[in-house]
């Protein structure tokens, strides 16, 4: 089956012309499947509708950060605070509300489509709202433990308007086989998305000089036998 007829056909019908997602369009995503296929990364400009996209910003703008988790190393429950490694508030999505459930909606058909397109057996997708002060940083991690975890592929969404270099806030990926070696710097705009391997990028996020906001989420496999909790959250 052609490209393009597989991606009209894990769409949703109902979605409005100006929400149809950017991998409906071929480029980005062709682009993305051969740089994950080639490298295990890649970083698209504009994969969602920029009207999509602001939809998704007022949504975290409108969230207070009392209302917001401060981000620890941990996951959820087992979650512990270390505010050393970073310093980040997020909120997790559920399909409360049109634009999270387009969201999540977009991401299973996304989930579809790579896993036909690359085999990935990908399972689930989980996702949170991410709000980084002034200040704010995140220091060099893996999301995923080799063999330990049951996330494959790390989405970071970011939804920072008019966003410069003097903002800081980049997001900075490493070698996976020499994690001094730095592969790229990335600047959070809006509209960007970097996906990449989960057990193989160490990647940081440089100290922003103004508020970032992004959506960072992880496609899952349904792995029982992973030991332990995934980091990071
Ligand atoms: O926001 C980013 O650029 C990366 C965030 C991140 O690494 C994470 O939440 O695990
Ligand atoms: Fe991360």
């Amino acid at each position: 089956m052609a490209l393009d007829d597989t991606l009209s056909n894990c769409l949703p019908d109902d979605l409005p012309e100006d929400l149809l997602p950017a991998f409906s369009r071929h480029e980005p995503f062709a682009l993305l499947l051969s740089d994950l296929q080639a490298k295990g990364w890649s970083i698209q400009d504009d994969f969602f509708s920029a009207a999509f996209t602001d939809k998704l910003m007022a949504e975290v703008q409108a969230i207070q950060s009392e209302n917001m988790l401060q981000a620890g190393v941990g996951r959820k429950q087992s979650h512990q605070l270390d505010l050393s490694a970073r310093r980040d508030y997020i909120k997790w999505i559920d399909p409360i509300n049109d634009t999270c459930k387009t969201f999540l909606d977009e991401m299973e058909a996304l989930r579809i489509v790579l896993n036909r397109q690359l085999f990935l057996g990908l399972f689930d997708f989980e996702a949170h709202f991410a709000r980084y002060e002034d200040g704010a940083f995140y220091e060099k991690h893996l999301d995923a433990f080799k063999g330990q975890s049951n996330r494959i592929l790390s989405t970071v969404l970011y939804l920072n308007d008019d966003w410069r270099e003097t903002d800081g806030g980049e997001l900075i990926i490493y070698d996976e086989y020499d994690e001094e070696v730095e592969l790229g710097r990335f600047l959070p705009k809006k509209g960007r998305l970097a996906v990449f391997l989960s057990e193989c990028f160490p990647h940081e996020v440089n100290v922003a000089k103004r508020t970032r906001h992004s959506i960072a989420g992880w496609f899952r496999v349904n792995n029982t036998t992973a030991k332990e909790l995934d980091p990071g959250q």
